[in-house]
């Protein structure tokens, strides 16, 4: 089995090589950035899993035969609540694609604001923090839970949640 992540963002990589390692270990993969076609915030879920898929599938269309994956960060907002919303997709090369989200957590207005000016979260949380990079390490969800639940733990669930189903999809196990 190989495999082609969508991007080279330090934490979603981490996460995707750390379940692929579990689950079929000696893969070989790769990872190169590609387009999501989406807003570089997507707002909502179907923004998000949209922007999922198609970096799986460009990551795909890039190597004959390999397994793509893409993953997607985006912001959803429930009764004037802003939460952090994150899905994960595998392109096959039979064209089945396999769709997974991730744990979702409230952001504090004075965030939830600033995305409402059309920024996008990664700015907005390395400026309230006064850190740089947060969206590469322990983003977002680690610093509103402690470092509980960091960024590549919340992508690892997602890839634990997309390579489950690609066992039942090839296995039926
Ligand atoms: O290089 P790519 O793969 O694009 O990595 P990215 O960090 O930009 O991640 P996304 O495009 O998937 O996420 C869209 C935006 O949401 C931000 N984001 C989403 N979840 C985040 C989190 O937990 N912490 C920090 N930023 C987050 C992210 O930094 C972007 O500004
Ligand atoms: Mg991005």
């Amino acid at each position: 089995m190989k495999f082609i992540i969508g991007t080279t963002n330090q934490a979603k990589v981490k996460a995707a090589l750390k379940v692929i390692d579990n689950h079929f270990p000696g893969n070989e993969w790769k990872a190169e950035k590609v387009p999501s076609n989406v807003r570089d915030q997507p707002i909502g879920d179907e923004e998000t899993r949209l922007g999922a898929i198609n970096r799986a599938k460009h990551a795909a269309e890039k190597m004959d035969g390999w397994i793509g994956i893409g993953l997607e960060g985006g912001v959803r907002t429930i009764e004037n609540q802003t939460y952090v919303c994150n899905w994960g997709a595998l392109s096959l090369p039979d064209g089945t694609i396999i769709t997974a989200a991730g744990a979702q957590i409230p952001l504090p207005e004075e965030i939830a604001v600033e995305l409402r000016k059309g920024r996008e979260l990664g700015i907005i949380v390395d400026e309230y923090f006064q850190k740089s990079g947060i969206r590469q390490h322990e983003g977002a969800i680690g610093m509103f839970t402690s470092n509980v639940v960091t960024r590549d733990l919340m992508f690892e669930h997602i890839m634990q949640l997309l390579i489950g189903q690609l066992k039942v999809h090839f296995y039926n196990q």
